[in-house]
């Protein structure tokens, strides 16, 4: 007979608002409009601890992301999700029969490769981007969601241009934008992933033939931005696009410091 450890009475009683599972390795089939992605997504799902409970049954929460997963892995049932937030809610609905809790949240992160075309040869390049999608049911048993994107573009220093007849350092920077949302409002990662790229110097590439670096070298060069710039236009564009709480933070590396620059804001 296994003792349930768990259900004795601990001796600190406190209420624990987040216990789970964190980097969590597996795989997701995703039916985005039609097109089935696979993921190898890094999971972690928490559920609240009353006080009078000593610990949670953890292997029930990983068995909720492994049955979720089987509905689109099998290939007899393609019956893929239709997006990241629906499979951490599917993931939660699991739960809700497996363990009690108040508050449950699974948050996802992966990797999306966006086929995109090389500014001036035309070719086709895949780009990558951190995302990550958050889906928290609340007390109330209302769900909301939080979208992150990661972006990797550039910064040419207008300020340095300004005061050398032209020229100036250049570096990369990341760009990150957070939507914090109703579950069911419709905002895809892809355009949030076009929001940040559109506002740096110029978009980064995996592919550059000799034609395409030239073409990137003079749009930096057209467009000299400091992080604050940055930082302000994903913003305004994000403002006017996405409904929901907006967060952004932009990080310069640098290339004439050995720190890096930052800029952020929230609505
Ligand atoms: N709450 C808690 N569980 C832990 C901790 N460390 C390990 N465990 C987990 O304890 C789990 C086994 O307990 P349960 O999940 O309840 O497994 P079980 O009792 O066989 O399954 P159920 O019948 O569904 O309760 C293992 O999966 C371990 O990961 C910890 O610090 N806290
Ligand atoms: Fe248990």
């Amino acid at each position: 007979m296994l003792v349930e450890t768990q259900e004795e009475t601990p001796e600190i009683r406190e209420r624990l608002h987040r216990v789970g599972i964190t980097n969590l390795r597996t795989v997701a089939r995703i039916n985005w409009k039609g097109r089935v992605y696979t993921f190898l997504p890094v999971f972690e799902i928490t559920i609240d601890v009353p006080e009078e409970k000593k610990g949670i049954h953890m292997s029930r929460l990983v068995e909720s992301i492994t049955e979720a997963m089987s509905e689109a892995v099998e290939e007899e049932v393609m019956q893929a999700h239709t997006s990241l937030e629906e499979l951490g809610r599917c993931v939660i609905r699991r739960l809700e029969g497996k363990h009690p809790h108040r508050r449950a949240e699974v948050w996802i992160k992966t990797h999306l490769i966006i086929p995109r075309q090389t500014p001036a040869s035309g070719k086709t390049t895949y780009e990558p981007y951190d995302v990550e999608v958050g889906v928290i049911k609340n007390e109330d048993g209302s769900f909301g969601k939080v979208l992150r994107v990661k972006v990797i573009g550039n910064t040419a220093c207008p300020h340095a241009m300004a005061n050398n007849d032209g020229k100036t350092h250049i570096q990369r920077a990341i760009g990150e934008l957070e939507v914090r949302t109703a579950f069911d409002e419709e905002i895809a990662l892809e355009d949030m992933i076009d929001v940040v790229e559109s506002s740096f110097s110029h978009p980064t590439y995996t592919l550059l033939k000799t034609i395409d670096e030239n073409a990137v070298v003079q749009g930096m060069h057209r467009n000299p931005k400091f992080v604050e710039d940055v930082a302000r236009e994903i913003f305004a564009k994000a403002k006017e696009r996405f409904n929901g709480k907006i967060h952004v933070r932009v990080i310069s590396n640098e290339s004439i410091h050995k720190h890096d620059v930052i800029a952020e804001t929230w609505s």
